[in-house]
């Protein structure tokens, strides 16, 4: 068993060090990371999917390669600039209604990432459930414009009857996630007309084959994102994507590049917007050993959730 804590290259999802777990099995590597607000109980499915990876391994993939969005963080219009140049990719995610910053900098920064990405790129924005519904539909119509048109707006509020509310009131397609990861019955999203994608991530789902079913009850196009884990942890959100039977959406499986560094010698970093579906996760080297303290936490979380697991 391996902690790591890796800092961020810039503050994403509330968080600047990026910790977590690496466990080994007879079918390879796995990571546990549950982010800091999950519950021992929230955690379960988390544990679920490194058991997975170490014990089960995945399903075999119908693709090779997967073409990947790169994330932009809440940073200014040049950074944001920056990043899609330095990225290769030709769909970017952008984090949008952060309450550090305004709609006027959410737009300032979606322009950059078009100007950045040119006319054939692919702008989505991803709110976190920030928005009611009305400021939900006003915002998404401006960012729609900075962004030249968007290709979605990922949950951008809480429940899902308001996903489907704003679907109603706007031209750009909803994309459901934190709906999708705490919904009972996942079919219920496209039974309420609440979205036209499913965000699908691993670790919360507990694992890829949980993942596969999701998909297939949701009956929804589908994209993978993942949780911002080293490359092991991402290895296993690539193995959802590459046995996805149809996969129509650059998924969001770039963000190594959020790390200042990887676990892995040889990070999965995308080439020219693509990463391979790997048959398992790279071995990870000692690299970014966790505090003792740090560590000793993540053991003692580790052990009460396989308690409840
Ligand atoms: O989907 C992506 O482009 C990258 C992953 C990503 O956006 C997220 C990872 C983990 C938690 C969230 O903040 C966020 C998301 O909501 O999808
Ligand atoms: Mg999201």
């Amino acid at each position: 068993m391996k902690v790591y804590a890796i800092p961020l290259r810039t503050r994403f999802r509330g968080i600047t060090v990026r910790e977590g777990v690496l466990l080994h099995g007879p079918a390879g590597w796995g990571e546990f990371c549950p982010f800091a607000d999950y519950s021992d109980a929230e955690s379960v499915p988390w544990l679920r999917a490194a058991v997975e990876a170490t014990e089960a391994g995945w399903p075999a993939p119908v693709r090779d390669r997967v073409e990947v969005n790169t994330t932009v963080p809440v940073v200014g219009a040049e950074q944001a600039y920056e990043l899609i140049r330095a990225s290769g990719c030709r769909t970017a995610k952008v984090k949008v209604a952060d309450p550090r910053v305004s709609l006027a900098d959410d737009c300032a920064r979606v322009e950059a990432v078009r100007a950045a990405l040119g006319p054939d790129g692919a702008v989505r924005v991803d709110a976190n459930m920030a928005w009611d519904v009305d400021t939900a539909v006003r915002a998404i119509t401006d960012l729609d414009k900075a962004a030249g048109g968007l290709e979605y707006a990922e949950q951008p509020c809480p429940s899902i009857d308001e996903l489907a509310a704003v679907r109603r009131r706007v031209g750009v397609r909803i994309a459901a996630d934190e709906s999708i990861r705490r919904a009972e019955d996942p079919l219920k999203v496209a039974v309420a007309g609440a979205a036209d994608i499913a965000v699908l991530k691993v670790a919360p789902l507990g694992g890829v084959r949980r993942a596969l079913e999701v998909a297939e009850a949701c009956g929804l196009p589908c994209v993978v994102s993942s949780a911002v884990e080293t490359s092991v942890g991402l290895a296993a959100g690539l193995a959802l994507a590459g046995a996805l039977p149809s996969l129509e959406f650059a998924c969001g499986l770039g963000t190594i590049s959020l790390l200042q560094g990887d676990v892995a010698a040889n990070p999965l970093s995308p080439v020219d917007g693509y990463l391979p579906v790997p048959r398992e996760a790279p071995e990870p080297t000692d690299a970014y050993p966790a505090p003792p303290e740090v560590a000793a936490a993540w053991e003692a979380r580790l052990a009460r959730v396989r308690g409840l697991s």
